[in-house]
């Protein structure tokens, strides 16, 4: 059935930008098959219609790729090494599954404290092959890094998140927060030591709905 969905897929994938492989567009639709498959027994997204599943986590998890993508280009690191990053509350693996299918040069680390969204990403890692894909059962707090970048996205206002965080983010590393509209009041009720770098609007395709990424750092 969901096979029905590649073309919007493909679409979505094209009005982007991205530049993906025939094979990691197969591994899109394998993850979107199996967030179907097990959503019935693990209850992990509300989201249940295959059609929004795909507009409203995959298109809207793909629309955050080319910038994370710009970013790590810009990292300086050895041949070979891989940028690890902490998706905090993942749930079903958004944004976390995406980026690590989209993006080969970073190691994916996804941490819930539900352990069968946790399950649900190894599960997901083993099924799909991929590498640089782990899913942490804990909660954020108990974590040490370093993650060069820390991402979220639907998980906690800013102050919790980069409160919650600080310790798993490397020194020189980034927070990469996924918003609905420009959160002014979070970013006014962040404390002086978080600096907020830029707002990047996003646009996700098939999706009427503001989108942004927070970028931060430690000032
Ligand atoms: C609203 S869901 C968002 C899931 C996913 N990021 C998405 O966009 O669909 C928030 C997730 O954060 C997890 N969570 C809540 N508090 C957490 C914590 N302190 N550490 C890790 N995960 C947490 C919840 O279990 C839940 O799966």
């Amino acid at each position: 059935m969901s096979a029905a969905l590649r073309p919007t897929l493909e679409q979505g994938i094209a009005t982007l930008g991205l530049e993906l492989s025939a094979a990691q567009v197969d591994l899109l639709m394998q993850f979107l098959a199996l967030l179907q498959k097990w959503n019935k027994v693990y209850n992990l997204t509300a989201v249940r219609d295959p059609q929004e599943m795909l507009t409203h986590h995959l298109l809207d998890s793909l629309a955050a790729v080319a910038p994370l993508q710009r970013h790590v280009r810009g990292l300086p690191r050895a041949e070979g090494a891989l940028v690890p990053l902490l998706d905090v509350g993942s749930g079903g693996g958004l944004p976390g599954v995406v980026f690590a299918i989209c993006c080969p040069e970073v190691d994916v680390s996804c941490v819930d404290t539900v352990a069968k969204k946790a399950a649900f990403i190894q599960q997901a890692a083993a099924s799909l092959r991929l590498r640089n894909l782990h899913g942490i059962h804990a909660r954020v707090e108990s974590l040490t890094g370093p993650y060069a970048v820390v991402s979220c996205r639907a998980f906690a206002s800013l102050p919790d998140f980069t409160s919650w965080s600080r310790p798993a983010l490397a020194a020189d590393g980034i927070w990469f927060a996924m918003k609905g509209k420009h959160p002014a009041e979070e970013i006014a009720a962040l404390p002086a030591d978080v600096h907020v770098f830029h707002v990047e609007q996003l646009q996700v395709p098939a999706l009427d709905a503001e989108r942004c990424i927070v970028w931060m750092r430690q000032a």
